[in-house]
């Protein structure tokens, strides 16, 4: 396992092709899916010379968790569908690299039990952030947050892309709509009577609004990130209602289909913050020069989806520890060639879109 797409072709090949498919899938045509990944290759990173340092820190404080490389695990639903212990290797793999796991509210392992797991292969600072679907049934709501409060999460990411689920045509031609027998998003369990983590629990609310914000900023000290915020007048709405950072994401395309890549949007979000709250990205990271783009036009860090899922796939909790790590090597090699010696020196004048011949007045095309 060489690079990400290793790890693609790998799981690939050993899959269920409906699992595979509910994986790689997004949103209708899956135009966003694609644009995620090819807006990075649409950059081009122009490296500094002679600015030479031995090592380089690769590590970052994100509101409060440390994580020793700008790379977290972004949320990713139903592990066990491809690893008999799920979330947990995922978690043990993640706290043995250093670095955040944001569990799924969908997870197939509860998130105390993950916790305990990431505990006991990264010690008691392993950091979990723990993602949250916002219920209508606001009792249901608080009591997620207090479980997730009590295994320690250290802060909250709040999906705000999903007032419906998004229309992924693969699971509607292969009729998957729910987990296999024997699995359950175990967050749920015991929240209704007569439901113990039956995946249609899970409610996306078309109702969510500012409002629903403002109470969750009151019920919770933790901080609240929000997952899924586009348009740069809800960046400025987000730190007007006391939000403390943004994942900018388009779910990896499997939401509203169509909406622009989430590099093409990073400029213009986080001018709209303007420093006031950092802004993470996720959304076709493959690459180490795919972390020092969105860094160096100012995310604070990055996280992966898919990625983590194949990795998982192909190899457990060794598949994902070694995904991680791969992808360490290829930021910090990154870094080196840039001339860099941390994340503070990936600034915007690094990267600039791909040669054309409008750069020669048209006179090349
Ligand atoms: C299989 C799968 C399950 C996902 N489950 C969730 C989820 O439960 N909650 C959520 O907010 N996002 C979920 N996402 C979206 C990811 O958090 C993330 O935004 C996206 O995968 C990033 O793009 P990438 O896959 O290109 O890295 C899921 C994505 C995938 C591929
Ligand atoms: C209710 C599970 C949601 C999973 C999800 O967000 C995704 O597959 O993208």
């Amino acid at each position: 396992m060489l690079t990400v797409h290793d790890f693609e072709t790998a799981a690939r090949a050993k899959l269920d092709p409906v699992f595979a498919d509910f994986i790689a899938g997004g949103a209708r045509d899956e135009i966003t899916v694609r644009a995620n990944e090819t807006a990075f290759g649409a950059l081009r990173l122009l490296p500094r010379a002679l600015r030479g340092s031995a090592a380089r820190e690769l590590g970052t404080t994100l509101l409060g968790s440390r994580a020793s490389m700008p790379i977290l695990l972004s949320p990713t639903a139903f592990h066990k569908l491809v690893d008999p212990e799920g979330e947990s290797a995922t978690a043990r793999a993640a706290a043995a690299t250093g670095t955040i796991m944001i569990v799924s509210m969908a997870s197939t392992v509860a998130v105390g039990e993950i916790a305990d797991a990431a505990r006991a292969a990264g010690g008691p600072t392993a950091q979990l952030w723990f993602q949250l679907y916002i219920q209508p049934d606001l009792e249901i709501t608080e009591t997620l947050v207090r479980r997730a409060t009590d295994a320690g999460c250290t802060a909250l990411v709040v999906t705000v892309d999903s007032p419906v689920l998004g229309a992924n045509e693969r699971n509607r031609r292969n009729g998957f709509h729910d987990l296999p027998a024997g699995l359950r998003c175990e967050n749920l369990r015991d929240l209704r009577d007569g439901e113990s983590g039956h995946v249609r629990q899970i409610v996306m609310s078309p109702e969510l609004n500012w409002g629903h914000i403002d109470w969750l900023r009151e019920i919770t000290s933790l901080p609240i990130l929000l997952k899924g915020v586009l348009h740069p007048e809800d960046a400025r709405l987000a730190v007007r209602h006391g939000v403390d950072g943004l994942l900018l994401s388009n779910h990896g395309g499997r939401q509203l289909d169509t909406v622009p890549a989430t590099l093409e949007l990073l400029p213009e979000i986080t001018a709209a913050v303007a420093g006031r709250i950092p802004v993470l990205l996720d959304g076709g990271v493959r690459r180490g020069t795919d972390v020092v783009k969105a860094l160096a036009l100012g995310a604070a860090a990055v996280g992966i989806g898919r990625p983590v899922m194949w990795a998982l796939a192909e190899g457990g909790e060794k598949g994902v520890r070694r995904l991680l790590e791969l992808l360490r090597e290829e930021l910090d090699d990154t870094l080196a060639l840039c001339g860099a010696s941390g994340l503070n020196d990936l600034t915007p004048d690094l990267v600039r879109p791909a040669w054309s011949g409008r750069l020669f007045g048209g006179a090349v095309s």
